[in-house]
């Protein structure tokens, strides 16, 4: 049996990732799987809260305690991916990275297997105008990410969700899965050991 494919949408926060997964969930030609880092996040947040005294013996330091919950939250999402790739599901990969280490760890993961590596890309007063109407999320975040996400100088596919609307950027990546392309960027940008830095 073959493995999944996983579809890796690279874009900041309100680029329209959620948008698109939504779309490609929708339809019914090629089953997907979305896994959104927030979702990890979210049941994480939810567990500490019920079971978490404010205080501890030692005290809490803040920096400490969230460097130990992301390494532990990122590599569960990792091994969560790869464990439904191998099981032969296609999987979304909706999550934002913008640092080095985070970006190493997903390359080294998943650059040997299927995966479809997609710009999403938006320009940044469209997306500090998208954070500004959305107003659930911190304003600047956005245009904080910017320059370390869109670092990439190639992509298999690229989507301008300025250009085109969640269905019309669905609709591309399908046709590309479905043209039987060969994903050659994320094992390219392996081999140059790419940073984004
Ligand atoms: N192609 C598009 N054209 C116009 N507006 C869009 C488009 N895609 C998304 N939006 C709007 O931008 C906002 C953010 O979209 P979405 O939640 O999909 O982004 P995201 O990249 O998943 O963000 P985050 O990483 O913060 O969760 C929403 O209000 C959505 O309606």
């Amino acid at each position: 049996m073959k493995q999944g494919i996983l579809v890796f949408l690279n874009g900041t926060s309100s680029s329209g990732k959620t948008s698109i997964s939504t779309e490609l969930i929708n339809q019914k030609e090629i089953h997907f799987y979305h896994l959104s880092i927030d979702e990890f996040f979210i049941n994480y947040n939810n567990f500490v809260n019920n079971k978490f005294p404010d205080e501890a013996p030692r005290g809490i330091d803040h920096q400490v305690v969230s460097q130990i919950v992301d390494d532990s939250i990122f590599s569960v999402y990792h091994s969560t991916i790869t464990l439904l790739l191998e099981l032969g599901f296609n999987v979304i990969a909706d999550t934002v990275i913008d640092n080095d280490k985070r970006f190493t760890a997903f390359l080294d993961q998943f650059f040997d297997r299927p995966t479809l590596f997609i710009g999403v890309t938006c320009s940044k007063e469209e997306l500090i105008r998208r954070e500004q109407a959305r107003g659930d999320r911190q304003i600047g975040l956005a245009a904080s990410q910017f320059s370390k996400v869109y670092c990439f100088d190639e992509y298999d596919l690229e989507v301008n969700t300025e250009e085109m609307n969640p269905a019309e950027c669905a609709e591309k990546i399908l046709s590309y899965i479905k043209s039987d392309k060969e994903y050659s960027v994320f094992k390219n940008l392996h081999k140059r050991k790419v940073s984004v830095s």
